[in-house]
């Protein structure tokens, strides 16, 4: 059984003043029956780790470079991320593959180097308006999903995040038969690339304007186990009432 997840991407939000929110979530769901991940600039893991270290919140990070060390000026590292205090790891969001050109090969090599630093990866996909409307959803996401995992992973430890690229921070939300056609290709694409165990332990999450209005009905979709959010992530007054109808879906 698939524990469900709340994961929060606070993109390029927040500084030192931002910690009172995380708090302020951490606080509202002492003992949740979902799992709750935000992942908050890497500036604020550190600190977020030491003001959350008695919670049921994990921290994640939004990207880490494929190698380990090395001479990449900027980058950091799964490992950095894990001895900062992330859990976890978003990779290949649609903004990045946007703004930095990121292939599904490099998503694929990240994800391999967060495993193996002991994070669980959290992988995004998702179509462009443009894909939609040309009737590509289907064949464009699971082209992405297909060469971003690599093979032998631990299905516990990899999240799928689906992400229609038009609907993220727009307010604009596919149907919920949208949603479900596309996360039911999505599980049948891991059942039969990773066999029963693996292809049916993989999480798979929504997100794209994921908002406290609309969380219940995309949380009653098929193969729907929780939601990226990214906007409504970044205080408890729209975190919280998700993540109840996340507990209570
Ligand atoms: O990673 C999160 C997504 O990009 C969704 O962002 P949003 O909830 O602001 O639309």
């Amino acid at each position: 059984m698939r524990r469900k997840l709340a994961a929060g991407n606070w993109k390029m939000n927040g500084t030192g003043a931002a910690l009172g929110a995380l708090e302020a979530i951490a606080a509202a769901h002492p003992a949740p029956s979902v799992d709750i991940l935000i992942c908050p600039p890497a500036t604020l893991l550190s600190r977020a780790a030491h003001a959350l270290a008695d919670s049921a919140v994990d921290l994640g990070g939004q990207d880490c470079h494929a190698e380990t060390s090395g001479a990449h000026t900027g980058d950091i590292s799964a490992a950095m991320l894990a001895d900062a205090g992330a859990r976890a790891v978003i990779l290949g969001h649609s903004e990045r593959r946007a703004d930095h050109a990121e292939t599904d090969a490099q998503v694929c090599a990240k994800t391999r180097a967060a495993l193996e630093a002991g994070l669980m990866a959290v992988v995004c996909i998702g179509e462009t308006l443009e894909q939609r409307e040309a009737g590509q959803t289907l064949d464009v996401v699971c082209g992405q999903l297909a060469a971003s995992l690599p093979d032998g992973i631990d299905g516990a430890r990899v999240v799928v995040a689906y992400e229609p690229v038009w609907a993220i921070g727009t307010g604009k939300v596919p149907t919920l038969e949208q949603i479900a056609e596309v996360h039911d290709a999505l599980r049948g694409q891991l059942l039969g690339r990773f066999g029963a165990e693996t292809g049916s332990a993989i999480r798979l999450l929504y997100g794209g304007s994921v908002k406290p209005g609309n969380a219940a009905e995309i949380f009653a979709v098929s193969n729907v186990d929780g939601a990226l959010v990214g906007g409504a992530s970044l205080n408890a007054a729209d975190f919280s009432p998700i993540i109840r109808a996340l507990e209570q879906a």
